[in-house]
């Protein structure tokens, strides 16, 4: 059995439903054997993803005030107003007292890839602790799944062109990420605020560009319906083209995450 299994509730939640067929009594007394205990029935990781997915989709679809966007390859929800402004304040302020330039897991020879200003935000601060509690609960997973909220700023002419927030398994550092909660599941990304022009959060693949819109949430599947890897969440923050950025960014994993690297260090 997987170790990790039934800790993520929608998980469990997803897997009980089981028919019990009727079937007649037995009418020759069964030999008396000792119980084997039932193995688990085989499951693939991206089955077992999928399943997790469904739970959350069947979530977020019952909570008031989250909209999905009629997207045919890529599932994505917006939340207007999710936060205060005073949280947006709050957090912004945060951003810029810890932000260092951008990381990125695998190297590039592209030096514009990504170009904003990142930061971990501390779970510990009450700020950053209170908004992770209430994403964890928005999305009906539990809080080691989540990778620690992650701040970006970007001024004008910073982007972070197009990439998929999945992990590609062909890279370098999927060997160890396997070993620290393995693969991506959702993003949850919070606008702080509104850029005066450009900084539109682009799916150029699914056909989809959101302008900031400060306290809204934005999120998505980076999965397909089957939990394999989906190509259209390609996604990509457009560069700024007046005034400043600022957002937030929570990844979840399929299996608990043990990552954390303190406030100031970001990586992607
Ligand atoms: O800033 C954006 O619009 C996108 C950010 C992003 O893709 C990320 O943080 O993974
Ligand atoms: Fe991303």
């Amino acid at each position: 059995m997987r170790k990790e299994e039934g800790v993520i509730t929608t998980r469990v939640n997803a897997g009980t439903i089981t028919a019990s067929p009727k079937v007649a009594a037995p009418t020759v007394a069964a030999p008396k054997v000792e119980a084997a205990p039932a193995a688990p029935a085989a499951r693939s990781e991206a089955a077992l993803r999928a399943e997790s997915a469904a739970a959350v989709r069947a979530r977020l679809a019952a909570t008031p005030g989250v909209a999905r966007i009629p997207k045919d390859r890529l599932e994505a929800y917006v939340v207007p107003h999710f936060l205060s402004e005073e949280e947006c304040e709050g957090l912004m302020r945060l951003i810029d007292a810890g932000k260092v330039p951008s990381g990125l897991l695998a190297p590039t020879a592209d030096p514009e890839f990504r170009t904003s200003e990142s930061c971990n935000l501390s779970p510990a601060d009450p700020l950053v602790g209170g908004l992770e509690a209430r994403l964890n609960k928005l999305m009906g997973i539990e809080p080691q799944f989540g990778e620690t909220v992650q701040g970006q700023r970007y001024a004008v002419g910073q982007q972070f062109k197009p990439h998929h927030d999945f992990f590609h398994t062909t890279e370098a550092y999927w060997k160890e990420q396997q070993t620290r909660g393995g693969q991506r599941t959702w993003t949850v990304m919070a606008f702080l605020n509104k850029p005066d022009a450009g900084g539109q959060t682009a799916f150029p693949k699914a056909g989809l560009k959101i302008t900031p819109a400060p306290a809204h949430l934005l999120i998505w599947n980076n999965l397909d319906v089957n939990g394999e890897l989906n190509d259209f969440s390609l996604h990509q923050g457009m560069p700024v083209e007046a005034g400043v950025k600022y957002v937030l960014t929570k990844w979840y994993r399929e299996r608990p995450w043990n990552g954390f690297t303190g406030a100031g260090l970001a990586y992607y």
